[in-house]
């Protein structure tokens, strides 16, 4: 009151009067009684009790929901690095829910399986394509259902984002399923893995290491190659793969006795023998997948391989191409050192040393092989055109135990290499007609497409090989095939060229064994005065020009490094 008199007071020149205001609070009910007469700020008090009440039982509502699913709900989570993945991805391929969902992918990636596929669904495609026709997955971000055995599955792919660049984006699939025990998930990724391996059945999947995440990741795969297509001298594939066989057999053996289960083989020998393709058509015989460690691969160094070699599964072949290559002045214990930089201006004093080109070294290779973090129950091959340049203390028994050495081919491999590409197509006549066989190259009996190119001469015989590999071959007994190989094979001087050479030569006559047989001699002496010609320049000898281009039966399992 007496605050009113005193503006009264003041007021009395005629000025308008201001009300009184409540008395301030002392304590806290007189606080609340005080606040409360602001009738905006109670409205606003009964507003944040009940946004706070709603978003609690919101809160709750969202926990319970979170839980029921969780009870009754299974997730489970692919990623792309991993195998499982592909495994789904090539069941989901399969699913005829996607032919008619209203949002797909439509992919021709073969997640592991090698091949193309771009036919459409309906299309023929060229005679010898691959009939695989592209693949309707779900797409990207966005929730798809089908059934699976009665259970309804709910399936997301999204991409995650690995680096702030966006360069290497990872898929990642989620699949949820309304089940409460782990058995639908099994029989789901049972199913998955069976028709993946179905698709990967006579084929051997090739492993590289993923820089990014210093794992194995799943480059493709391969046909298996026939061991039979491998010719070795006599015993040489079958000791090998013998031993291989007893080693897969014998873990409690090694367990026994103390000895880690891991074997080593060191194939050696002179380029194009047939180092690759035997490891090759082993990891088929064995179905065992393929490994390539690249030691000359960039960002590789010790710690890293170590890693790499720990992670190989068991049961597994590692394969170490160029062995010798891997190294900056071949193969030594001595520590790398760093490259010595005669141009440019000097380091400023302080600066760290420059990195050396060396990633891997001697000691940590061998750590690598038969260190305590080493793999068991590994096959580890190692290849190398320098075997003299190799430290013996990685050549030693208990790293590469089977040291195998390949040579120049034999006269023997060449008749064998000539039955392969030449393989019968008749029935054996009896002998007497076999004999009307004779003699074995004579122009005059053949068809006019070698009258043809038996009458030409230089390149311009070699054009037409090429032109009329689409011929039809002859068709030819069993008899009269080896007396073919065998006349060839003599045409070949013993160890005196590698076998992919003399592969090289049968490609060009792939339907015409006659023509091959006929052209032997001037193919010895061209490929004779061509490594004279380079002895003499003292340069690499040049790949002979070829005038069409004929279909390649490369078969080196990994990219040289
Ligand atoms: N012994 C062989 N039997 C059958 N084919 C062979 C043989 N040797 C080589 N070849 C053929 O030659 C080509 C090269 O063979 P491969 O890569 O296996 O040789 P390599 O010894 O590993 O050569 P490099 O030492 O240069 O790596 C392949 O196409 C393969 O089919």
């Amino acid at each position: 009151m007496a605050n009113t008199t005193l503006l009264s007071h003041g007021n009395s020149t005629g000025a308008t009067s201001v009300p009184s205001l409540p008395p301030m609070p002392t304590d806290l009910a007189s606080l609340w009684t005080f606040l409360y007469s602001f009738t905006g700020l109670g409205d606003w008090a009964k507003l944040f009790l009940i946004g706070g009440a709603i978003e609690s039982i919101r809160r709750l509502m969202s926990t319970i929901w979170t839980y029921i699913l969780d009870m009754f709900f299974l997730s489970a989570e692919f990623e792309e690095h991993e195998e499982p993945y592909n495994w789904m991805m090539v069941w989901l391929s399969k699913q005829p829910s996607w032919s008619t969902a209203r949002s797909i992918q439509v992919s021709t990636h073969r997640y592991g399986q090698s091949g193309t596929a771009n036919l459409l669904p309906g299309e023929e495609g060229q005679p010898g394509d691959s009939k695989k026709t592209v693949a309707y997955l779900p797409a990207h971000n966005r929730t798809q259902y089908i059934w699976f055995k009665r259970t309804w599955l709910q399936i997301s792919r999204t991409e995650t984002q690995t680096d702030m660049y966006n360069r290497y984006p990872e898929q990642r699939l989620q699949i949820s399923m309304f089940t409460r025990g782990h058995k639908t998930l099994n029989d789901l990724l049972l199913e998955a893995k069976r028709a993946y391996k179905t698709e990967a059945e006579d084929r051997i999947n090739l492993y590289v290491a993923d820089s990014r995440y210093n794992e194995w990741s799943l480059t493709g795969c391969r046909p298996k190659r026939p061991l039979s297509s491998v010719v070795l001298d006599k015993g040489v594939k079958e000791h090998l793969l013998a031993d291989a066989r007893d080693f897969m057999a014998s873990e409690k053996w090694y367990a026994e006795r103390g000895i880690p289960w891991r074997r080593g083989y060191l194939l050696h020998g002179c380029p194009g023998s047939g180092k690759t393709s035997l490891i090759h058509a082993l990891a088929g015989e064995l179905n065992l997948p393929i490994y390539v460690i690249s030691l000359a691969k960039r960002g590789l160094d010790d710690s890293n391989l170590n890693e790499l070699i720990s992670r190989l599964p068991s049961r597994s072949l590692a394969l170490m191409e160029d062995i010798d290559a891997a190294f900056y002045r071949g193969l030594t214990r001595e520590p790398p050192q760093p490259e010595q930089n005669t141009s440019g201006p000097p380091p400023p004093p302080g600066a760290p040393p420059p990195a050396s080109p060396q990633g891997v070294t001697l000691s940590g290779l061998l750590g690598a092989i038969d260190g305590v973090t080493a793999q068991e129950g590994r096959i580890l091959f190692a290849t190398t055109n320098k075997y003299s340049a190799l430290d013996p203390a990685l050549t030693r028994p208990g790293r590469l135990d089977i040291h195998i050495e390949f040579e120049l081919a034999g006269r023997w491999q060449a008749e064998e290499l000539f039955k392969c590409f030449f393989p019968p197509t008749m029935e054996d006549e009896s002998e007497a007609d076999e004999d009307i066989l004779e003699p074995l190259i004579d122009f005059d009996e053949k068809s006019p497409i070698i009258e043809h190119a038996a009458s030409l001469e230089g390149p311009q015989r070699l054009a037409v090989s090429f032109a009329d590999n689409r011929e039809p071959c002859p068709p030819m007994t069993a008899g009269e095939v080896s007396r073919l190989a065998k006349e060839f094979a003599d045409r070949i001087p013993e160890r005196e060229f590698s076998m992919a050479a003399i592969q090289g030569l049968l490609m060009q006559y792939k339907t015409r064994p006659h023509l091959a047989i006929e052209e032997t001699a001037a193919w010895v002496e061209r490929e004779r005065r061509r490594r004279t010609d380079a002895e003499k320049k003292d340069t690499v000898v040049p790949v002979e020009k070829i005038p069409s281009t004929p279909p390649t039966t490369d078969e080196k399992i990994a990219p040289s490094p």
